[in-house]
């Protein structure tokens, strides 16, 4: 279980998180929602002990992430440009990770078959197209079975069938009992995806509910979305 207690994180004198408290629990697909510049990624940095909070905690099973014991085999997470050795294949990718974390090798070839690089696995990583890189960065997320999974924007850059595969994956990691915690900005995709949703705003909590609660009353999960967050765009163009 993911908690997220009081915390806020100031760059200076900008609040970009400021108090947001929500638990994520396993079971299910948790979606993180929320305008650009909400403090999605940042609350995401801070749990994965990226960036320090200013104040209050965020943790994994109670514990933060620095304090994990066999942070791979109990987080996998995937950040935008999470960045791959130049150079490497995907197969050599994935073996020193699972060599430096005590993972068998044999799960680097279960793996690369669950994200479907099978056959481009001895080509450089280097040429992969930017799905191919996020079907790379899953991979590395599931190479320790992590019971939880934190994923910022995942389906970036993949085709439909990709954002298909995705969807499928992480309903099947959820219903495994895993923690799935994943920020997106596909709004029709977290209906199909996620059983749970939390919406931030200029880094604060506007909703934690189930997919039909925040519906429900509206014509469309979007429209319950843009209604929500109307007051807390901060970049907007001309057209509506
Ligand atoms: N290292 C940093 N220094 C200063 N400001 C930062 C830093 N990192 C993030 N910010 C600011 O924090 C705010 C929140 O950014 P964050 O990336 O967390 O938002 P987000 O919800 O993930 O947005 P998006 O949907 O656009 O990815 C933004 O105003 C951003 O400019």
């Amino acid at each position: 279980m993911i908690e997220i207690s009081g915390l806020t994180k100031r760059y200076g004198d900008v609040v970009v998180v400021d108090g947001l408290s929500f638990e994520v629990r396993p079971g299910r697909v948790t979606g993180f929602l929320g305008p650009n510049g909400a403090g999605k990624s940042t609350t995401m940095r801070i749990l994965l002990g990226l960036a320090r909070a200013s104040s209050g905690s965020a943790t994994i099973d109670g514990q933060l992430y620095s304090e994990l014991r066999e942070p791979l085999r109990q987080v996998g997470a995937l950040l935008e440009a999470t960045p791959v050795q130049r150079g490497r294949t995907a197969y050599r990718h994935l073996l020193a990770l699972a060599q430096t974390h005590g993972i068998a090798a044999s799960r680097v070839e279960e793996v690369l078959d669950l994200v479907g690089l099978t056959s481009v696995a001895g080509r450089s990583s280097a040429e992969f197209s930017l799905g191919m890189r996020q079907r790379l960065g899953v991979a590395a997320v599931l190479l320790g079975e992590p019971s939880t999974l934190v994923l910022d924007e995942p389906a970036n850059g993949l085709d439909p069938a990709g954002v298909h595969w995705l969807r499928n994956l992480l309903r099947d990691q959820a219903a495994e009992g895993r923690t799935v915690f994943v920020s997106s900005h596909l709004i029709s995709e977290m209906a199909l995806t996620a059983d749970q949703l939390v919406v931030v705003g200029r880094g604060r909590l506007l909703a934690d509910l189930p997919i039909a609660e925040l519906t429900s009353g509206h014509a469309s999960l979007e429209e319950a979305y843009l209604q929500l967050t109307g007051d807390s765009v901060e970049f907007s163009g001309g057209a509506r």
